[in-house]
């Protein structure tokens, strides 16, 4: 059914709105970019073209890619002329309601009632947006991730009017562009930014209270849990590290901070069933009939082989502000 949407429009063509069309334009679909004013678009397609060149050139995409970016990926005159046509419709202008609102009250009104019409917000309820759009079951959350062509992730939100068809159909193009789409509820900031905000909340309260600077906690996090993240989740480390153990570290964490870090019931259940993660055979996920084994070495494969690359890849510098923030 992605055939379905042979032709998409993106409206609003900056960081993540380019980097979504690229992304479409890349596998061979069709893609009409529209931005503020048909200037803005322009610009931004010829420097989209540009890109995809200087992607193919540093071996980060195929060349034949780079040449469908460039065959598929046009800008268009205005937001009407860039809807008309397509299947698929991706919203992807600032994070403002009012701006949102007004944008998709446009769109809605330039489609026939079929065409699927997705919310690139970061944060904000999909069933707060829905009621901008006419025939809402075609309406859901379509959130990606920065930068768009490079990043898997993409949490598909339905609210609660959206039709399970249309899931199903935005799943399916999602694959046949090579993302991992993963849907998820529609509760402000979804999966992906309620966590990320929490980490950037505590990170600055650490820089606010001087126990770090940026760097070093940057430093701390890329060396440390950030190290497990591209293999493992919070869940699947927590089971690794010992359920029992986790509950006791947050009985330090809720004293000194509260509600704000306190213990989850749901940690406390598991661990009160004895299931205690890979050491007991059983957590959140299961370890049992030699799975524990097998998920030891292949976080031991994957631990030395990612410091091989970082090792190949170098990095590169942050300059630290000269006047670092309290
Ligand atoms: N920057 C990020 O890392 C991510 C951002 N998002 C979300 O994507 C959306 C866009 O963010 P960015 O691309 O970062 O912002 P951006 O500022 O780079 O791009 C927004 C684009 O929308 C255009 N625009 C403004 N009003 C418009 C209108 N009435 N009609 C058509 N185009 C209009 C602007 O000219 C600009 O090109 C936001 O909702 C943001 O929260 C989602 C995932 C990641
Ligand atoms: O991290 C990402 O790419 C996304 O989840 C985002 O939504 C943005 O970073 C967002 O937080 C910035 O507005």
């Amino acid at each position: 059914m992605a055939g379905a949407f042979v032709r998409v429009a993106v409206v609003g063509a900056g960081y993540m709105g380019g980097g979504i069309a690229q992304s479409f334009a890349a596998h061979g679909i069709d893609c009409d970019v529209a931005d503020e004013s048909a200037q803005r678009a322009r610009e931004r397609v010829q420097r989209l073209h540009e890109e995809a060149g200087e992607f193919a050139a540093d071996g980060l995409l195929p060349p034949r890619m780079a040449d469908a970016v460039r065959e598929h990926l046009r800008a268009a005159d205005s937001l009407e002329s860039a809807v008309d046509g397509a299947g698929y419709v991706a919203e992807a202008v600032p994070e403002r309601v009012d701006m949102k609102s007004a944008v998709l009250e446009r769109i809605s009104a330039n489609v026939g009632r079929d065409v699927v019409i997705g919310t690139n917000t970061s944060a904000i309820p999909i069933g707060e947006l829905a009621s901008n759009v006419t025939a809402p079951e075609r309406f859901l959350g379509v959130h990606w991730m920065n930068p768009a062509p490079f990043v898997p992730s993409v949490e598909v939100i339905p609210a609660a009017g959206t039709g399970s068809s249309v899931v199903e159909h935005v799943v399916e193009l999602l694959r046949s562009v090579g993302k991992v789409p993963t849907v998820v509820g529609d509760s402000p900031g979804f999966v992906a930014n309620r966590l990320q905000y929490a980490l950037f909340r505590e990170a600055a309260r650490l820089v606010e209270e001087g126990v770090a600077a940026p760097a070093q906690v940057d430093e701390v996090v890329r060396n440390s849990f950030g190290f497990r993240l591209p293999f493992f989740g919070p869940f699947a480390i927590a089971d690794i590290a010992g359920l029992d153990v986790y509950r006791d570290g947050f009985t330090t964490l809720e004293a000194a901070y509260g509600e704000r870090i306190g213990t989850p019931h749901l940690l406390t259940d598991q661990v009160e069933r004895g299931r205690h993660g890979l050491k007991s055979g059983q957590g959140f996920y299961e370890f049992t009939d030699g799975l524990g084994a097998e998920v030891a070495r292949h976080r031991d494969r994957a631990y030395a082989e990612l410091n091989r690359l970082r090792e190949r890849l170098g990095r590169v510098e942050l300059r630290e502000q000269a006047d670092p923030p309290r």
